[in-house]
């Protein structure tokens, strides 16, 4: 089913789908309808009780506030299924870590870009995969629509790639060993490393695409909002302290503190 923005008092812009009560062209207006994922802590994750939590949720949560916007509702998706749901208008926006690329602008509007990081290659300790180029020959599980997925067929030709819906499901491929590697965020990487004892093989940079909030196409009173909030986020230190709960130790990316470019698109 379609979820067509609502159309209340007063006449609605056909291509952002806002009118007067509802600013943001929301499916419901006052609410805001996430599609994310389950198993990209820490992220995007759902806690022991059930809640989506992680870096990219706080910050959608306190970016929504700042929209005069508290119900926030979070739906877990296979991340192939995501983008496409949030351009058919099912969901207001994409919220986990989704690169920002041309791409993937053919189908969906992009927020500001607020988190650029790397793209890791996880492994057992004894496979002995302890680089890119280990990868020729073995198995390589990527999660299916992901950049990973891209990088890996574009420059891993001699890999046997392995597509799975979800990090879990690849994850355990790796454990029982139906793969060799796999192919994910540098942060959802060491979450997995730490709990089973994994080793990080290659770590590729992905500034180039750093992940926004994905949007409907058009909705551009939905992204000049978001990108407001994100920049005062990231002006009043809000983006560093997430920043600091959420990957703690890692390398800070300098564009998303205060006095940074906040708006360096690609
Ligand atoms: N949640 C996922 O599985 C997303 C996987 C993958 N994320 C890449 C990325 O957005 O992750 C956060 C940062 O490191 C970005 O630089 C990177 O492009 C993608 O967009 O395809």
């Amino acid at each position: 089913m379609l979820g067509l923005a609502a159309c209340g008092g007063g006449s609605t812009d056909s291509s952002t789908g806002s009118s007067a009560d509802n600013p943001y062209g929301l499916i419901k207006p006052g609410q805001l309808r996430v599609a994310t994922l389950g198993d990209a802590k820490p992220y995007t994750f759902t806690d022991a009780g059930g809640q989506f939590t992680g870096f990219d949720v706080e910050l959608f949560r306190d970016v929504a506030k700042r929209m005069g916007i508290t119900d926030v509702v979070y739906t877990g998706q296979d991340f192939s299924a995501l983008l496409p749901a949030v351009a058919n208008g099912q969901f207001d926006a994409g919220v986990a870590a989704i690169g920002i690329t041309e791409a993937r602008r053919k189908t969906v509007d992009f927020s500001v870009g607020y988190l650029a990081g790397y793209l890791t290659v996880i492994t057992k300790k004894d496979s002995g995969i302890t680089s890119a180029d280990g990868l020729a020959g073995r198995r390589l599980g990527v999660v299916q629509g992901t950049l990973q997925e891209a990088y890996a067929v574009k420059n891993f030709p001699k890999a046997d790639l392995v597509r799975f819906p979800d990090n879990n499901a690849a994850v355990s491929a790796l454990n029982r060993g139906s793969v060799d590697a796999h192919f994910l965020d540098y942060e959802a990487a060491k979450s997995y490393i730490a709990q089973f004892g994994l080793v990080s093989a290659a770590d590729i940079p992905s500034f180039d695409a750093p992940a926004g909030f994905a949007i409907r196409k058009g909705n551009s009173a939905l992204k000049a909002a978001l990108d407001k909030a994100l920049v005062a986020a990231m002006e009043d230190g809000t983006w560093k302290r997430l920043y600091e709960k959420w990957f703690p130790g890692s390398p800070m990316p300098q564009q998303y503190l205060p006095g940074g470019d906040h708006t360096g698109a690609p």
